[in-house]
């Protein structure tokens, strides 16, 4: 099950705020866009619907306390500090408080009326709200995401959806997504970890799916922006907590499954079955499934919707196969071949066969919804997909001067492996890996965390990410216990992060490769419940600077 997270010491590792000062390299395609902070404040379209009351009430069968004759609904939310005039105030029952408590605020706010079951409306109406309370006998997160799909007209989409889950890698497919559809002509939209773009939009993100009602407000802007390809990351907790409901894929894909988040799903198996209630009609249309482990073979087993098969490893029976064809530190070539002679020959700019098998899964992705992989093809250069990822694998030093030093957001065993197995194939010199851990959460991951650290790398620098509430040497104790198990590279411990960053730059000669694994694209880190500003990006500038291995 999932455990409540305190708002006002806001949550998890993938919570995030505004970069203060994203940098783009000239592949980024919306470089130069608008960049919007944080959607705690929902995403809305600018001109909404006017939703009479009444027939939403009849259509979800909730009884009305008051008259609605008259009352449209504009928008939708579950939260009252985001109500706009003219919402729909969904009162949800959460871990720690019933949002039905916040009625009257909501009204103050301009909310119209109040969704909430039964307790709720006891407490809406001791409460003082004031405006009319409908009652629904199901959860009322069960049918928020109904709910406000019929508010904002987002219930039959005309763009093109897909949806992807797994534990590595969702962002980067979601990228990819978005890089082919432009490609083929589209005009995209995405929701992840890092961002939501509306076409040139970009607006950063604050859970790696938003609730329900945000959703289908984000949904509704890009129908007004004319967006006619949309990909969104769907994380274990968005399915489980109903925040994609109201939303069906054209196609949904799974890429890899491996510890995280067992703080809040309790085991494996509680995480995985998330995960595999994507592939149900309810949510989609069909699947793409990578099958090369265990778990992937279990979704196309236990699927029910039709699934493609995607492998990458030799002999592994499936309808796609993946080859690299070439790689290097600089990026990836590939041929994927499919069913009755489907085929492409591609390459990205990013390290690691896990790029191209992310690649292949967003392009059969596009094939199951009808797009044509020659269509992609023909709005490619020589098939190289120029794909920016914000924080993921992202080089900040300047190409050919002295060490490479890559930022990236992995946080789990399963990252930490296929990045540094990657990089001992293509590294040209060293590898000096430099990471830490979340504080209170999934400790039980730590010690593998720093057991597959050292086995990948020549050199090991553990320091502190987000500590919160915990001891920092504690942490650091646990990932450094983990990594004497492996028996491999030096280890050494600068829990202060700009002095590790620092040190990483010192000791690294210019064949070497610096990974700095953790904190991506965030600006911030989380300690004691405060949020210090802290961007490593910005970090490993300012280092390299000072070393005079950067403008
Ligand atoms: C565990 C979890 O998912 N909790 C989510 C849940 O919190 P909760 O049930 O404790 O809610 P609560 O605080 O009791 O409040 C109940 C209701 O009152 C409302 N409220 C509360 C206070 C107020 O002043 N006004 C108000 O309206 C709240 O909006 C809510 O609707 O509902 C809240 C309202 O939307 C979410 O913010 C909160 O996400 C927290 C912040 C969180 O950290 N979630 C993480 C675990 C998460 O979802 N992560 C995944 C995976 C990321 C990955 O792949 O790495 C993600 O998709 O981001
Ligand atoms: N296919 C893959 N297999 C394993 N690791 C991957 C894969 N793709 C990317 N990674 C690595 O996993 C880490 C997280 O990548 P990414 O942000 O794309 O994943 P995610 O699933 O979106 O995670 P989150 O939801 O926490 O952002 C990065 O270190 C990245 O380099």
């Amino acid at each position: 099950m999932t455990r409540p997270r305190p708002r006002s010491a806001p949550s998890t590792s993938r919570r995030r705020t505004a970069p203060t000062n994203p940098s783009r390299p000239s592949t980024d395609p919306s470089a130069g866009g608008n960049l919007t902070t944080g959607d705690a404040l929902s995403i809305r379209p600018r001109n909404p619907r006017q939703a009479p009351l009444a027939p939403l009430a009849e259509r979800f069968g909730l009884r009305a306390e008051a008259a609605l004759d008259g009352l449209d609904a504009t928008g939708v939310t579950i939260d009252s500090r985001d109500v706009r005039p003219g919402d729909l105030y969904i009162g949800v029952p959460g871990a720690r408080r019933h949002g039905a408590e916040f009625a009257a605020q909501a009204a103050e706010r301009g909310a119209v009326a109040v969704l909430t079951d039964a307790e709720g409306a006891e407490l809406a109406g001791a409460a003082g709200a004031g405006i009319p309370v409908l009652v629904t006998d199901e959860h009322p997160r069960g049918i928020a995401g109904a709910v406000a799909a019929a508010v904002y007209g987002s219930e039959h989409l005309s763009a093109k959806t897909f949806g992807i889950t797994g534990t590595n890698g969702k962002t980067s497919v979601v990228y990819l997504l978005a890089e082919l559809l432009r490609a083929a002509g589209f005009t995209p939209g995405l929701s992840s970890t890092a961002e939501r773009r509306i076409g040139d939009e970009v607006i950063v993100s604050d859970l790696t799916s938003p609730e329900a009602p945000v959703l289908h407000g984000l949904l509704a802007r890009m129908a007004e922006k004319r967006v006619d390809g949309i990909a969104l990351e769907v994380s274990a907790h968005a399915v489980e907590r109903h925040r994609i409901d109201g939303v069906r894929f054209d196609v949904v894909a799974f890429n890899n499954f491996s510890q995280d988040h067992l703080d809040d799903f309790g085991d494996m198996e509680s995480y995985f079955a998330a995960k595999l209630a994507l592939f149900s009609p309810e949510h989609a249309e069909r699947g793409v499934v990578v099958v090369d482990g265990p778990y992937g073979q279990r979704i196309a087993r236990e699927s029910r919707i039709p699934v493609t098969r995607l492998a990458t490893e030799y002999g592994q029976d499936a309808d796609w196969h993946l080859a690299v064809t070439r790689q290097s530190i600089d990026g990836v070539s590939f041929v994927l071949q499919g069913p009755e002679g489907a085929h492409f020959r591609g390459s990205v700019p990013l390290f690691g066969r896990f790029m191209a098998e992310n690649a292949a899964l967003a392009l059969i992705m596009l094939h199951e919804a009808g797009i044509q992989l020659d269509r992609v093809a023909a709005g490619l250069e020589n098939g190289r997909i120029p794909v920016y990822i914000p924080g993921r694998l992202e080089l900040v030093s300047e190409p050919g001067v002295g060490p490479r030093f890559y930022v990236d957001y992995g946080h789990t065993p399963g990252a930490f492996e296929a990045m540094l197995d990657a990089l001992g194939e293509v590294a040209p010199g060293r590898i000096i890996f430099l990471f830490g851990a979340d504080g209170d959460r999934d400790t039980t991951k730590r010690e593998e965390m720093g057991r597959v650290a050292a086995a990948g790398s020549d050199v090991l620098i553990v320091c502190d990410y987000h500590p919160r509430s915990e001891p920092p040497e504690k942490i650091r104790a646990q990932l450094i216990a983990g990594a004497r198990t492996a028996g491999r590279a030096e280890i050494i411990e600068e829990g202060d992060p700009r002095a590790a960053v620092r040190l990483a730059v010192s000791l690294a000669g210019p064949d070497d490769v610096i990974l700095y694994a953790g904190p991506g694209h965030e600006d911030y880190q989380e300690v004691a419940g405060q949020h210090i500003p802290y961007s490593a990006r910005d970090e490993v500038r300012g280092a390299l600077r000072e070393a005079g291995l950067l403008k």
